[in-house]
């Protein structure tokens, strides 16, 4: 939490600071903004070392750098390309506005050399940390199985997926909400299940090959090859990155056994942050390593990955990745040995809520039906398996799946 405490505390200084700086001409000021509909009043006060804006029911503070930087006009930021031509490297760290008015939409502020930048009011409230800080970067719908399950969830079907846009999103939409989705009738080949994964995003390649089929023959030096079960995990955590995005796709299964379980490690996170903060702290902050060696054949890798298991955003504590994979985490030498014990603690705590019947989601992968997971939120496992049993998928670039869910007018 050190983090945290640092930033509220810089909020704090701040805001303690209420007399206002120097020799500026108006250094606090009040106006009725029409904002809308409804009428807004906008005060303001130029503080040692920010400006404080009150609008739209919130109190910002901007740091004055911040607001040069952020000038939008037209020498100082190209509208056609979305890209700062500012040289934020020219801008004095210790600038000051040395004029500042408002009117009903806008703050105007002229800087030293004369140049004056406008600010919509709406603009700041939106990029204000105090107006980031109240909202999801990622809106969410944390799952165990009875909420996934009442949820009904429609799904899609292949024919109407490959052509209506509207599919796409509505697919997109229970992908980004809940971390899995599925696409039903989709022909039972390698082929059919490239072309539906395109629909969505960029294929991946990973040392598993772009598209890949496997089945229990131990052709690569990892469990997922064999007829055993596995408890549930996230794949590639022993990459720097992990993948974004993992689709699955049983092509064949003459046996018993074999389904796949599925639990949205976001719901158990969650879990552990309400009823223990210094265990969900201690997740996302103490770095482990995640390892895969293999020396199988013609197969020669090894791969490390560094991170906690939960990866938090500092500002809002909203977990946007979990690494958890107890078969492929490498040796515990990141950490000391007093800290050790309680980060097993806490990994306990999470262990446990990740295992909990009730947070278990089982399902029998047919031909078919095509299974994509968020691998940064929801993990797989599946049930040991009797027979022949064929299962083919890919990995999906995460920014690119973002990407169409952006294009779509998604959230994401
Ligand atoms: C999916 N596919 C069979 C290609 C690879 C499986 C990789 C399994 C590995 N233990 C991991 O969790 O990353
Ligand atoms: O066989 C399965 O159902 C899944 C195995 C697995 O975890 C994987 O391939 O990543
Ligand atoms: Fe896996």
């Amino acid at each position: 939490m050190a983090l945290l405490q640092m930033f509220l505390k810089l909020r704090g200084s701040a805001q303690s600071v209420t007399r206002a700086w120097g020799c500026a001409p108006a250094m606090v000021g009040s106006k009725r903004c029409q904002h809308t509909a409804r009428q807004d009043t906008c005060n303001w006060q130029l503080l040692d070392d920010c400006f404080e804006l009150r609008y739209g029911g919130l109190v910002m503070h901007f740091n004055y750098v911040w607001l040069r930087d952020h000038c939008r006009s037209a020498s100082c930021f190209n509208s056609k390309t979305n890209q700062r031509n500012l040289d934020t490297g020219s801008i004095d760290l210790d600038i000051r506005p040395t004029k500042t008015r408002v009117d009903e939409e806008n703050l105007f502020l002229t800087w030293p050399d004369g140049h004056i930048t406008r600010y919509n009011l709406a603009w700041l409230v939106k990029n204000s940390y105090e107006g980031q800080k109240l909202s999801a970067i990622q809106p969410r719908i944390l799952w165990n199985s009875e909420i996934y399950t009442n949820a009904k969830v429609p799904s899609v079907s292949w024919e109407k997926f490959m052509s209506c846009d509207e599919e796409l999103k509505t697919f997109l939409n229970n992908f980004l909400l809940y971390g899995i989705a599925f696409v039903e009738d989709v022909p039972a080949t390698i082929d059919a299940t490239e072309t539906v994964t395109k629909r969505v995003s960029i294929i991946r390649e990973t040392i598993y090959g772009r598209m890949w089929s496997f089945t229990s023959d131990f052709s690569r030096g990892d469990t997922a090859y064999t007829k055993l079960a596995l408890d549930c995990h996230t794949d590639t955590s022993y990459f720097q990155e992990p993948c974004g995005i993992q689709v699955f796709h049983c092509l064949r299964h003459e046996g018993t056994g074999g389904r796949t379980l599925i639990v949205d490690g976001f719901y158990s996170a969650n879990k552990v942050l309400e009823r223990s903060p210094e265990n969900f702290e201690l997740l996302s902050r103490v770095p482990i390593k995640h390892e895969f060696i293999e020396n199988l054949g013609n197969h020669s890798n090894h791969m490390i990955g560094i991170g906690p298991v939960l990866n938090v955003y500092p500002w809002n504590n909203e977990v946007y990745m979990i690494r958890y994979n107890n078969y492929d985490r490498a040796v515990i030498n990141t950490v000391p040995h007093n800290v050790v014990q309680r980060w097993y603690v806490a990994h306990r705590q999470l262990t446990d809520e990740l295992r909990k019947p009730e947070n278990e989601l089982w399902v029998k992968l047919k031909p078919g039906k095509v299974l994509f997971i968020d691998n940064w939120r929801v993990l797989h496992g599946r049930e040991s398996f009797t027979g022949l049993r064929q299962l083919c998928g890919c990995y999906l670039t995460r920014d690119d799946v973002l990407n169409t869910a952006r294009s779509l007018g998604l959230q994401a």
